[in-house]
């Protein structure tokens, strides 16, 4: 079973997807790390050295490798499904999860974060609203499923995953998460 997550570059993929795949007991890959390790050097490095052009081919080769390859949760770069190949890979191969979050989330989120390329320039609250715009429905398109990220933590929204692939019969019903990975429920609440 393939699980992939695709959104936005802080949507939380790469977070979500390592908590996810703790949680389910399943391999897990990044794919921009995967493009690290054939590299020997960072995203950014490449992508500002080579150009957007040829990252996007060494990331469609990579997908094509772990579609085919790759069992248990794929976490995908936010530019993953610009192409329309990379689109329906992952799309026939996998469960594809949008985690959506909205611009300024995710501005609050890598204000202080230089290894996105994308975003290293003068307004970059302006270019996250440009990809939103351009990616939404590309990410719509290649979703099985929408998660919105608005406010539920790392542990809920592995939960909200969790329960949509339950729903759907693709695993069976699951223990609930070890103490340390439960969400946080404030005191009055507490049931
Ligand atoms: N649901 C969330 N709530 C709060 N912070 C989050 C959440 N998801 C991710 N983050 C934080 O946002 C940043 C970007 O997350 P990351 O997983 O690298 O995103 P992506 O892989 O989609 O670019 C990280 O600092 C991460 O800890
Ligand atoms: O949105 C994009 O085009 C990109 C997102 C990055 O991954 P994250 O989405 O994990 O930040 C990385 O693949 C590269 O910098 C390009
Ligand atoms: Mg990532």
């Amino acid at each position: 079973m393939l699980l992939v997550l695709v959104g936005l570059p802080g949507s939380g993929k790469t977070t979500v997807g390592r908590q996810l795949a703790r949680r389910l007991h399943l391999p897990f890959v990044d794919s921009d790390h995967a493009i690290e390790h054939r590299l020997g050097c960072s995203v950014r490095e490449y992508f500002e050295r080579e150009g957007e052009d040829r990252f996007r081919d060494l990331e469609s080769e990579v997908l094509a490798d772990l579609c085919q390859n790759h069992q248990g949760v794929l976490s995908t770069g936010g530019g993953s499904v610009l192409r329309p190949i990379n689109r329906e890979r992952l799309h026939q191969h996998g469960h594809v999860f949008y985690l959506r979050s909205s611009p300024e989330e995710v501005f609050r989120r890598l204000r202080n974060d230089q290894n996105r390329p994308l975003l290293q320039v003068a307004d970059p609250q302006a270019r996250l609203r440009e990809l939103m715009e351009k990616r939404d429905p590309l990410y719509r398109e290649t979703a099985h499923y929408v998660i919105e990220t608005g406010r539920p933590n790392v542990a809920s929204l592995v939960n909200m995953i969790v329960a949509q692939l339950e729903l759907a019969g693709h695993i069976k019903p699951v223990s609930p998460p070890a103490p340390a990975d439960r969400p946080r429920v404030s005191p009055p609440h507490r049931i």
